[in-house]
């Protein structure tokens, strides 16, 4: 899908004179003139060039001449880097209003995620649909789901000690908490179990994630454009929509499960997407419910997916806070016992670790919104139109608000540290009206993965393993995988 933005927000027009025909409409008296400045090369290819070869390369010279706030224009789309705590309160919270997702990065993603909770920018419809899915995601009921979440990953440790010398041979450890991740969101919000299809989906993804990645760094040829990578696009697409046309089409044909005793059972989240009508009497359509159910999955699988490799990574890369894990599991599970919901508060040092994690290699580590109306940030004009662009990999690594931005340290999320913090230095799930709808899911999962897996065995990095390094696909995912080797504790 071609992006349609390519004209310029306007210069300033000295004293505030009549707008161009083509241009924002004429500024409220008190809208600074000042556009924020443009990150050189100033040409719009050489610009195009920079940011496609290496988009993080690209924004950090950016950071480090301009500071936390900058335009560029790769190809002609006009986009304002923030980096700066109050300017994403500004955009996500104070006044969110006044930006929607009708922004490039979202146009990108969209033939994918079509119009699903993620990328949807109408913002009434959203709300719609927000409000449907909601109840499904509060704490109370992710705590219905923590059983699946470490029955799920005992079957995943099953079957890594059930190969052959299951301890001599590395796992490809993001492969198989892929899967892990896909059978979890899948068996507590649809009742589906998916199997193997876990892995097709899997690929399907992956194949998807690294092409819109590409066309997001140089948007051309237009996704219409039947070139190689655009055709394994469009089949990576029907993959996925065939893994989630197999559970909606069973359960269609089989009603929901559990049906006899359906005043006992709480109905899951497909069964309430099917049956809830709005106000007029409306439902949603099967193909809204597709895309939904689609936008779950994604939004679950690839996220978690990086979360929890990421985290057994830096376990393995650092004993001592390995340790400290290990010594929390021992004392709080000393019988041995699988880890429950109500354990999670006696895991403090554990989630300090997968809030550690989340900071250094912050999965959806890029969002965007698209300004309504000109408004002012930082004391620059920001256009209608502009893509404002939010990197939460540069963000959490701000040098104002993180002493060592490259170390890794749990520490950085003891009480204290937290409480010392401009809330918004740190986003992982994002903030406002639209932060993530599954923040608790997420954080239960991979607290309780984590805890069920440390009980008795522990990934150890394989003699000569390089470093891992993160790829900035659509999200932040790790270069190969992480492979990592299973030992007894
Ligand atoms: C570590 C795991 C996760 C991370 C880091 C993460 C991150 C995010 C972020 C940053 C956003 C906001 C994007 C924006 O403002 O543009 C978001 C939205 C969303 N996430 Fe997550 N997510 C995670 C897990 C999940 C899970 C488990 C689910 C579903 C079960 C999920 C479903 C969604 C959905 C549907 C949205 C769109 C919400 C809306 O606009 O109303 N995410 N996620």
């Amino acid at each position: 899908m071609p992006v349609k933005e390519r004209s310029e927000p306007t210069e300033p027009r000295k004293g505030g004179g009549p707008a161009d025909p083509a241009g924002p409409a004429e500024l409220p008296p008190d809208l600074p003139p000042e556009l924020p400045p443009l990150a050189s090369p100033r040409h719009r290819v050489g610009s195009a060039l920079a940011f496609r070869r290496d988009q993080l390369g690209f924004l950090a010279r950016g950071i480090e001449e301009h500071g936390d706030l900058f335009r560029f224009r790769p190809l002609g789309i006009p986009m304002v880097l923030i980096n700066h705590p109050d300017h994403i309160q500004h955009v996500l919270v104070e006044h969110s209003e006044r930006y929607d997702k009708g922004a490039a990065l979202f146009k990108i993603v969209r033939p994918v995620l079509r119009d699903g909770l993620i990328a949807i920018a109408d913002m009434d419809r959203w709300r719609r649909q927000r409000r449907m899915m909601a109840p499904h995601f509060t704490p109370r009921t992710v705590a219905t789901f923590a059983r699946n979440m470490t029955d799920e990953t005992e079957l995943m440790l099953e079957r890594w000690t059930s190969r052959p010398e299951p301890y001599a041979r590395p796992l490809d450890v993001t492969d198989e908490i892929g899967q892990l991740a896909l059978r979890i969101v899948t068996r507590s919000l649809f009742s589906a179990q998916v199997g193997d299809s876990a892995r097709d989906f899997e690929q399907a993804f992956g194949a998807a994630n690294a092409i819109l990645a590409d066309f997001f760094r140089f948007p051309f040829p237009p996704l219409s454009v039947p070139t190689p990578s655009h055709r394994v696009l469009r089949r990576a697409v029907d993959d996925m929509d065939s893994f989630v046309s197999g559970f909606i089409e069973r359960r269609l044909a089989d009603g929901p499960p559990g049906e006899a005793d359906a005043e006992e059972e709480a109905p899951d989240l497909l069964t309430l997407l099917m049956h809830t009508v709005d106000d007029d009497g409306s439902g949603m359509d099967l193909e809204q419910l597709h895309h939904e159910v689609l936008n779950l999955c994604i939004g679950a699988y690839e996220t978690t997916t990086n979360a929890l490799s990421w985290a057994f990574y830096l376990l393995a890369r650092h004993p001592e806070a390995e340790a400290r894990v290990h010594a929390e599991v021992d004392e709080v599970l000393d019988d041995g016992r699988v880890p429950g919901f109500d354990d999670l508060p006696r895991f403090p040092y554990t989630r300090r670790v997968i809030d550690e994690t989340l900071r250094i290699y912050s999965p959806a580590y890029q969002t965007m919104r698209r300004a309504l109306v000109d408004d002012e940030i930082g004391g620059h004009r920001i256009p209608a139109h502009s893509n404002v662009l939010i990197n939460s990999y540069f963000l959490h690594r701000h040098p104002d608000f993180w002493p060592a931005p490259d170390t890794f340290d749990p520490d950085n999320f003891a009480p204290e540290a937290v409480a010392a913090r401009p809330k918004h230095a740190y986003v992982p799930f994002g903030s406002g009206p639209r932060v993530c709808i599954g923040k608790h899911f997420a954080l239960t999962e991979l607290v309780l993965a984590l805890t069920t897996v440390a009980r008795r065995h522990r990934l150890v990095l394989p003699d000569g393993a390089p470093e891992v390094e993160p790829d900035p696909l659509i999200t932040l995912h790790p270069k190969g995988g992480v492979h990592l080797r299973l030992e007894p504790r």
